[in-house]
């Protein structure tokens, strides 16, 4: 193997001590409410992780849980309570929602203030006008890490992203064009997407298909930041076991790119901690305080 791992787990790590070190000079604590609609197990699991980061790095959390059964408008009601209620500065919907329920206009029920996961029509506007505003966590952290690889300026890299969702795909292709990145969107109608991917210095797999990514479609030396997070069968493990692979074949990947992501410990704690920023940038915004420098 000669790629050098990007460890996103200390990464993370870094960002949310500088967030907890930003929120001990701000004059108040922020607040995050949290959504979860439904029982999704791996949702839980994020949740929780979302609501004890967020005490740990000093704001606080509140967590609101509506049943499986719970109706649009219930949802998008307590959208609105939380957008009067003046102690909060930061909503997240957990996604997925149950089957039946309208996740886009939900969102959009969140005012774009407190829009910490960057999802609104607004935030989704300004990003691509490049103006501030908040910003997605997953592709942010996808920037930071590529940085960490790579050096603070990223200019004329060509980045290629393979996904073109609202999630990551589009607001990650927005971000590294605004680092002054060529950026190619790639999706599952591009003609021969091994040969686009080559041409990558920084390659952004992002489409939930297990091991796509091959040796082979890597330049030598390039960074992959893999977002793919998916649960495949384990059978080495023992029975019914399970394990986390990314939308790259890493240990083929490994032998020609020079810096990858690894599933689990790469992009995926990255998202929580660029949550827990956005919830202090959506504080200092709101409430006329200064953001604390370093973050
Ligand atoms: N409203 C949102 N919903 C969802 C988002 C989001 O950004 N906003 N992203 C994902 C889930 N997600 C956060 O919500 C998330 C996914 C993965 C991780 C993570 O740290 N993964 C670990 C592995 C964890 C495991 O063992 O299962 C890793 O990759 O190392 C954090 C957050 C969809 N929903």
């Amino acid at each position: 193997m000669s790629a050098s791992v990007i460890d996103g787990k200390a990464i993370a790590a870094d960002v949310r001590a500088s967030v907890a070190k930003a929120v001990s000079q701000l004059p108040g604590q922020p607040s995050l409410a949290v959504v979860l609609v439904g029982e999704d197990p791996a949702s839980q699991v994020y949740v929780r992780n979302k609501v004890r980061q967020t005490e740990e790095a000093g704001m606080v959390s509140v967590h609101h849980r509506l049943p499986e059964t719970a109706s649009q408008q219930d949802v998008e009601s307590l959208i609105t309570e939380l957008n009067a209620d003046d102690s909060v500065d930061g909503i997240l919907l957990q996604l997925p929602l149950p089957k039946g329920l309208d996740a886009d206009a939900a969102i959009e029920k969140i005012a774009p203030d407190k829009d910490v996961d960057g999802l609104t029509e607004v935030s989704a506007g300004r990003l691509t006008l490049g103006k501030p505003g908040l910003v997605a966590c997953t592709p942010t952290g996808c920037v930071i890490l590529a940085k960490r690889a790579l050096g603070a300026d990223l200019s004329g890299k060509h980045v290629v992203v393979i996904g073109r969702s609202i999630l990551v795909g589009k607001p990650a292709a927005l971000l590294f064009l605004a680092e002054n990145c060529t950026v190619t969107i790639a999706h599952s109608r591009t003609k021969d997407l091994p040969a686009v991917c080559r041409a990558a210095d920084i390659l952004v797999p992002a489409v939930g298909r297990p091991g796509m990514v091959k040796a082979d479609w890597v330049k030598p030396g390039a960074a992959i930041i893999d977002v793919g997070i998916n649960r495949v069968d384990a059978p080495e493990k023992g029975e019914g076991k399970t394990r986390l692979v990314g939308d790259a074949d890493y240990a083929d990947c490994a032998e020609v790119a020079g810096h990858i992501t690894p599933v689990p410990g790469g992009v995926g704690p990255m998202t929580i901690a660029c949550l827990l920023r956005n919830t202090v940038l959506a504080a200092c915004a709101r409430r006329g305080w200064n953001v604390p420098e370093g973050l």
